[in-house]
């Protein structure tokens, strides 16, 4: 549906402000680094990365509100910018005819509801333009679809911020784009109501059907809402998944520690069959899934997320299964869960567990880990 191809976008910058993102010799900063991704119909696709990574200025290149320096953007067959391959090609932004929902949700204070939403269409030119009649009903169904319509007469400015962002929205799809841009719409909410907006752009959005991108820092609400997320690192993309993908197997150390917590390990392969493989870490052997024979001269790091560590008494637990053993050095209680730090060996392993088992400080535990909860990440030599 959409396709980015190479895309690049420097930026000149005072040389005080570089090593943000890549840096060239002439103090020029890629906020886009070389992007190829395609996005398919009816997703939605999260660019989700730290501040500074390039999602913001990847979108607004989609829009038309930036020009990269080269590269290719096209939705559906047709080219909305070109540049560097050929014949150069830039559709300006009122063209491009996508919705936009930004982090400030620039509703018009002096409009009504309805006239909020009505605006875009009312603005088109006169042959695209339709009737009245078809816009108040239009109007009525996206507002009715927003839960706003029995505001419709309202003036906007006397909205909360929940019902001011679902306006934008609704102000956003009633021109029916065939792309929706979505950049951090919730960042202004409270926590709760960003949770609940949180819920209803996942129905809405399952419920029309329109392809949509949204950019956001936030991993949860990323993975929360997205069908696929694009990793963003310093204008590049690190990874692309789909959710449970990405927060299972991460391919690497940057999107393994930005996408919840990890412990990390290095390792290195003792043997390797199929399906699994035994590495040795400096606090002793495990047994990990693998779905190719893992390189014996390669080095890798292990990825083992806290709520896959089992946490048993050692008295009770024998000393075989995956796993290591360990003293509990700290505990600490979060309401739905208790996280225990374990020793072993040296190296503290983070064990976060269901509040039924809590072992204080001091405790001789046994940890069990599931081999297929272990993500392995390539580091030297690795080919993968
Ligand atoms: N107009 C500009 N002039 C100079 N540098 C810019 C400009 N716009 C963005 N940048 C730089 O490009 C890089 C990428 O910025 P971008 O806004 O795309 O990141 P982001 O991932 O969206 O970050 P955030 O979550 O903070 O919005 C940053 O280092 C930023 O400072």
């Amino acid at each position: 549906m959409l396709r980015i191809d190479n895309l690049r976008k420097t930026f000149d910058v005072p040389s005080d402000q570089r090593g943000r993102g890549r840096a060239t010799a002439s103090a020029q900063l890629a906020a886009i680094d070389d992007v190829s991704l395609e996005i398919h119909e009816g997703e939605m696709f999260t660019f989700l990365g730290p501040s500074g990574c390039g999602k913001t200025t990847t979108l607004r290149s989609i829009a038309g509100l930036e020009r990269p320096d080269s590269g290719e953007i096209r939705l559906s067959e047709r080219v909305l910018f070109s540049r560097g391959r050929g014949r150069d090609r830039e559709v300006p932004v009122n063209r491009r005819g996508l919705g936009m929902v930004f982090q400030s949700y620039a509703i018009w204070p002096h409009l009504s509801v309805f006239d909020n939403v009505a605006f875009p269409l009312q603005v088109m030119p006169r042959r695209d333009r339709p009737k009245k009649k078809v816009i108040e009903e239009r109007v009525m169904r996206v507002l009715a679809t927003m839960e706003l319509d029995a505001f419709a007469g309202r003036s906007a400015t006397k909205l909360s911020g929940g019902q001011q962002q679902r306006l934008a929205l609704a102000r956003a799809l009633v021109t029916e784009p065939p792309l929706l841009l979505l950049d951090e719409p919730l960042s202004n909410l409270d926590a709760k109501l960003r949770e609940s907006l949180r819920f209803e752009l996942k129905r809405l959005q399952h419920e029309i059907g329109i392809t949509s991108i949204y950019v956001t820092h936030d991993q949860v609400e990323a993975l929360a809402l997205s069908s696929r997320i694009a990793v963003m690192s310093k204008g590049q993309v690190a990874q692309v998944g789909a959710p449970r993908d990405i927060y299972t197997h991460p391919e690497s150390k940057f999107v393994a520690e930005f996408i919840g917590n990890s412990n990390f390990l290095p390792a290195t392969a003792v043997e390797s069959g199929n399906g699994t493989a035994i590495v040795e870490t400096p606090q002793g052997r495990l047994e990990v899934a693998v779905d190719r024979p893992l390189d014996a001269t390669a080095s890798y790091l292990i990825g083992i997320r806290p709520e896959s560590v089992e946490v048993l008494a050692a008295e009770t637990a024998p000393a075989a299964g995956n796993g290591f053993s360990g003293t509990v050095a700290a505990r600490s209680y979060l309401g739905e869960a208790v996280d225990h730090i374990v020793d072993i060996g040296g190296y503290e392993m983070r064990a976060r567990v269901n509040p039924s088992v809590s072992f204080p400080a001091g405790t001789a535990v046994r940890l069990r880990i599931d081999p297929a909860t272990i993500s392995l990440i390539p580091t030297e030599g690795a080919s993968r």
